[in-house]
């Protein structure tokens, strides 16, 4: 946990050996007590230093620990110990030096970053006892240093908070770090030590301390996919990607190009017509230059290509298909693809909720088919919902994982069903939204109380950025609204459950959200961002509600967010019993990184479980049989279970999940 060696007979090396971040665990704080002891008390020991295994200093504290009681020596007292003693401690560090981790290298008298230790151990002895000659080792100590304190501190501190309050809406630590700030500066070492111990011991025992480590660790645990057959993350083999192509050069085809030829990947970009081509092609040069010149490196320009001709891609490696969600259409490159590429090419498809297996199907290779579902835009959103089919190989879904990660996503494997894990859930969240505007909400009541709870943007404004023609045009190609509807159909029910055709009426005045200048809110312009409440939905809501005899009420905001989250969730349960998501960990960092659920709250089947499952399913039953009309409000058979099983903590619901197709 922490390796003690005597370098030159007068030097003691303390190497942290816990690997793989050689985090502060109890054991590694336990064995650097007692090396930090032996050091300090050998005469023959002049100075120390410390350094990381294998090119890391120290990760922080072992946020593992965190879930139980404090074991083994505190660290504070360690560190003081470091920093008051006689003999100069000097932190070597290689690689990250974070939260703890950059505490212990605060207290060191001497930090020299970018070192490997083992190699200039003699030069850094050198350089220590030159100022060391130089200077007492007193002037060395952080906590007698004197912390500048500008004149202006208050109104500094004013504008800071507002921005963090804008920013990071309801979450507590950073706020908490602004008062640390304001402690630092206005109070003596010790006083200012004890505020911010104060400060760290409320967050600690917040729920959003709880939220964001089980948060770290799911993000962690979705990349470790398993499937029924026993193939898994761990066993199967990726192939090695040098070679893409992406069909279609529309905002998603654009996004998917830029984020593998900035990881090094020759892309050749297939469009069906020479001005789309084009026009794709001056768009993805554009991006990438300015996405090298933010990161201060050449625009990889030569590994692209652009074609009309699908003949281009025989020899790739693996092709994503990012075409108009159709789904003959898709079945037609489908089939080209089959015949032009190479045997072993993965095929893989952009859809964000079609049939995977029914493209699979088309293919001569049904087994090198997998969803490779990008979020909007590609080269920005970090999720990768990475479909497997029933007949994806599990090479397939190793390669798209490891692809997905190369590009620096966050890649979840998911099963095969309309929508996925992510659209799949968002028609039960959206649905209730549009009911609560029925039943007297307005878009920017339900929209702040979503943005108070901490969604970047609530539902409403959320669709006029995405564009609400494409719903539309998906509800009327499913015979839900237009002319395909049976005018014998009660307005407001379709397959015998409530509809609410609002988002209908809505774009039959060509409000398309933003890029229209209109939507659920009216902008500047087409393409403005300031999202303003407009008196015409007012008008038209008010309309609605008359026409259908609706007496509007007032709806909380506590009725908002349970009828949109719980809603959420328990579609997140049904996905778990279908065996669409292998575990509620998977649900949550699709949340968090496509859908921008607020990371405080750890993601939709986190924010249930500390709710408390039972209250979950107390509303929803409430809620159900006010709606018995609206199935997605009747608590799903597992929340059930989960009840009459004590209400587990998230991280076992797995064991409880006994699913006879499991997907994943
Ligand atoms: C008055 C006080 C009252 C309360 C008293 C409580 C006392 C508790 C101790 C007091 C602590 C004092 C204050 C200090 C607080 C902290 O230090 S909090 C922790 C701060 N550190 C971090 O947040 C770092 C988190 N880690 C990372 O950002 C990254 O992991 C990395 C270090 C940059 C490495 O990234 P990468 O190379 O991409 O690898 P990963 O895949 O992310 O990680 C590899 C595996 O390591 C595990 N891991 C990483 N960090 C930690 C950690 N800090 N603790 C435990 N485990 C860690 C990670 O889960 C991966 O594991 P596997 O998935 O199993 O491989």
């Amino acid at each position: 946990m922490a390796r003690y060696e005597l370098v030159k007979r007068s030097v003691a090396l303390i190497t942290l050996t816990n690997p793989p971040v050689n985090a502060l665990s109890s054991a590694v704080r336990h064995a650097m007590a007692k090396s930090m002891e032996q050091a300090l008390n050998d005469p023959k020991v002049t100075a120390v230093v410390i350094c990381g295994e294998n090119g890391r200093f120290c990760g922080g504290a072992d946020i593992r620990e965190f879930a139980g009681p404090l074991r083994g020596p505190p660290l504070v007292p360690l560190l003081d110990a470091i920093e008051a003693g006689e003999k100069p401690v000097v932190a070597a560090i290689e690689g990250v030096a974070l939260g703890g981790g950059f505490e212990l290298a605060l207290v060191c008298h001497y930090c020299i970053a970018h070192f490997k230790v083992n190699h200039f151990v003699l030069k850094i002895i050198k350089a220590v006892g030159m100022s060391r000659a130089a200077k007492p080792l007193s002037s060395r100590r952080v906590s007698m240093l004197t912390t500048p304190c500008p004149p202006d501190l208050d109104a500094l501190l004013e504008v800071v908070t507002m921005e963090v309050k804008k920013k990071a809406r309801g979450v507590m630590a950073p706020l908490a770090c602004i008062q640390a700030v304001r402690a630092a500066a206005t109070m003596p070492y010790s006083k200012g030590i004890k505020r911010e111990s104060e400060l760290m011991a409320t967050l600690f025992n917040s729920g959003q301390a709880r939220a964001l480590q089980y948060c770290f660790f799911a993000q962690r645990t979705a990349g470790k996919w398993t499937l029924p057959s026993g193939a898994q993350w761990n066993n199967s083999k990726p192939r090695e990607i040098r070679s893409a192509a992406i069909i279609g050069l529309g905002t998603m085809g654009r996004g998917i190009v830029v984020s593998l030829a900035r990881v090094g990947i020759s892309v050749i970009a297939v469009e069906s017509e020479k001005k789309l081509l084009e026009t794709g092609k001056q768009m993805v040069i554009g991006m990438l230059e300015r996405d090298a010149k933010r990161r201060g490196v050449s625009a990889s320009l030569n590994l692209l290509k652009f074609t009309l001709s699908l003949q281009d891609l025989k020899d790739v490696d693996l092709v994503i298909e990012a075409v108009f969600e159709d789904m003959a259409l898709k079945k037609r490159v489908f089939q080209e693809l089959s015949k032009v590429c190479r045997p072993a090419t993965l095929l893989c498809t952009n859809t964000s909720g079609l049939d995977v297996d029914a493209l699979a199907g088309v293919t001569d290779r049904p087994h090198l088919v997998v969803g490779m579902h990008f979020f909007s835009p590609a080269h920005v959103m970090k999720l990768l919902e990475v479909v497997c089919g029933p007949r994806s190989s599990s090479e397939t879904i190793a390669t798209a994982m490891s692809l997905g990660k190369r590009m620096g996503k966050v890649s979840v494997a998911v099963g095969n069903c309309p929508g996925f894990v992510g659209n799949r859930m968002l028609k039960p969240y959206m649905d209730q939204a549009t009911f609560l505007l029925e039943e007297g909400a307005t878009p920017e009541q339900i929209d702040k109380a979503l943005e108070d709870f901490g969604f970047a943007m609530g539902v409403f404004r959320m669709s006029d950025l995405a564009g609400l023609d494409v719903g539309w045009r998906i509800r009327k190609e499913s015979g839900l609204t237009g002319p395909d509807v049976d005018p014998k159909n009660p307005p407001r029910r379709r397959h015998g459950r409530r509809y609410c055709p609002i988002p209908d009426m809505v774009c039959e005045q060509g409000r398309f959200g933003q890029k229209t200048g209109r939507g659920w809110y009216m902008y500047d312009k087409p393409g403005g961002t300031n999202a303003k409440p407009d008196p015409l939905i007012q008008n038209l809501l008010e309309m609605y509600r008359s026409r259908y005899a609706i007496q509007p009420r007032n709806i909380s905001d506590q009725e908002i967010i349970e009828r949109c989250l719980f809603a959420l969730a328990n579609e997140g349960f049904r996905i778990l019993e279908d065996g669409i998501a292998a575990r509620p960990e998977d649900i949550d960092v699709i949340y968090l990184f496509g859908y921008g659920f607020p990371r405080h709250r750890g993601g939709p089947m986190f924010y249930a479980s500390m709710v408390g499952l039972e209250r979950v399913l107390e509303r929803l039953e409430h809620y159900h049989q006010a709606h018995p009309d609206v199935p997605h409000l009747e608590p799903s058979p597992l929340l059930k279970k989960l009840v009459a099983c004590g209400s587990p903590s998230v991280q076992t619901w797995r064991e409880h999940i006994k699913t006879m197709h499991s997907h994943l």
